[in-house]
């Protein structure tokens, strides 16, 4: 890519992020996600692509407003991920982490991946592709702390707050690592296991697709991911093969799910996260913390960006 997308669409997660953290704590979890969606919606619009929105995972929830299959003025076919509010329901309680991500690749490069769980175990560069996912959570915290150096008392595994994880948190305590419960956000939870810096493995169920913007981040930085489906019923299967997917013991590895080296990957703080701040609001408009890295040259940017809102903001 000659242009560098990522800093196009870090400007759509930046309105986004603004757009719900002007209405974070107020309890309607429906209408955050909804206007941080028209807001995303209205800003990837202004690109010159031809952008195919892929992995949407509410595109069948009646509530939420529609992403239109295409964004964007009209230019080169492109390849979108837009999650314009993860923890939507952290947003609107006012709680921690919430973020909004845009992913933009080559045409035909991000796999289309069903609404279903997935298992899945995300490390750093530092650590690489020591993980299986077929082994035990023990066995695959042993062998982080090994390369990392550290004692396993010192490994930091990131894990989503759910019933479902019980046995994986009992796991994990036994064999003496050290836990980071998020009640929501798992992208930003795995973000942090990549960067290494709040935590060192995450593991555990979430949606799949989301699986796939970690996949694009790991492009980007570094790092490894390992991933499988849960299928619960014929109609979870029917909705792999219906995705091309009919290996159901299929492990998903970054290249499975993202098959280009051309991709860039834009994140905002809405709620202070695993990985990135929050919107601070001044007296004359906010602060937001950004995160943009494009895969082919590595580079990625931190961004702390001031917003004035006399001065004819998008929103
Ligand atoms: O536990 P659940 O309800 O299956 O949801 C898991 C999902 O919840 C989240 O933490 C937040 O999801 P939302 O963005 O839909 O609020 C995701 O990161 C994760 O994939």
């Amino acid at each position: 890519m000659n242009i560098n997308y990522g800093m196009e669409i870090v400007r759509a997660t930046e309105i986004a992020a603004l757009t719900a953290a002007r209405i974070q704590g107020l309890g309607n979890h429906d209408d955050i996600l909804n206007q941080a969606r028209f807001a995303i919606i209205k800003t990837l619009n202004r690109l010159m692509i031809n952008g195919n929105v892929i992995n949407d995972r509410f595109s069948e929830r009646k509530e939420i407003c529609k992403l239109p299959q295409t964004l964007g003025e009209g230019g080169p076919e492109m390849d979108l991920m837009v999650v314009a509010l993860e923890a939507q329901h952290a947003a609107a309680d006012g709680r921690n982490n919430s973020t909004s991500y845009t992913v933009i690749a080559e045409d035909g490069s991000i796999q289309s991946i069903p609404n279903l769980h997935m298992y899945k175990i995300v490390v750093g560069p530092e650590v690489g592709e020591v993980i299986d996912i077929n082994q035990s959570p023990t066995a695959n915290v042993k062998r982080v702390a090994r390369v990392l150096r550290k004692y396993t008392e010192n490994v930091t595994v990131c894990i989503l707050n759910r019933k479902r994880h019980k046995g994986l948190i009992d796991e994990v305590r036994s064999c003496g690592a050290r836990i980071k419960l998020i009640e929501e956000g798992e992208i930003s939870g795995c973000l942090a296991a990549i960067s290494g810096e709040k935590a060192d493995i995450y593991m555990g169920y979430g949606y799949a697709p989301e699986g796939t913007v970690v996949a694009a981040a790991i492009s980007c930085l570094g790092g490894y991911l390992e991933g499988k489906i849960s299928y619960d019923n014929a109609s979870d299967r029917e909705q792999a093969i219906a995705h091309g997917i009919n290996d159901f013991n299929k492990v998903f590895r970054v290249e499975d799910l993202i098959n280009s080296r051309k991709i860039s990957f834009a994140a905002t703080g809405v709620t202070d996260g695993e990985f990135l701040e929050g919107v601070r609001f001044t007296a004359t408009g906010a602060v937001t913390n950004s995160f943009v890295a494009r895969s082919e040259t590595r580079t990625y940017r931190n961004l702390t960006t001031n917003h004035f809102f006399d001065y004819n903001p998008v929103f």
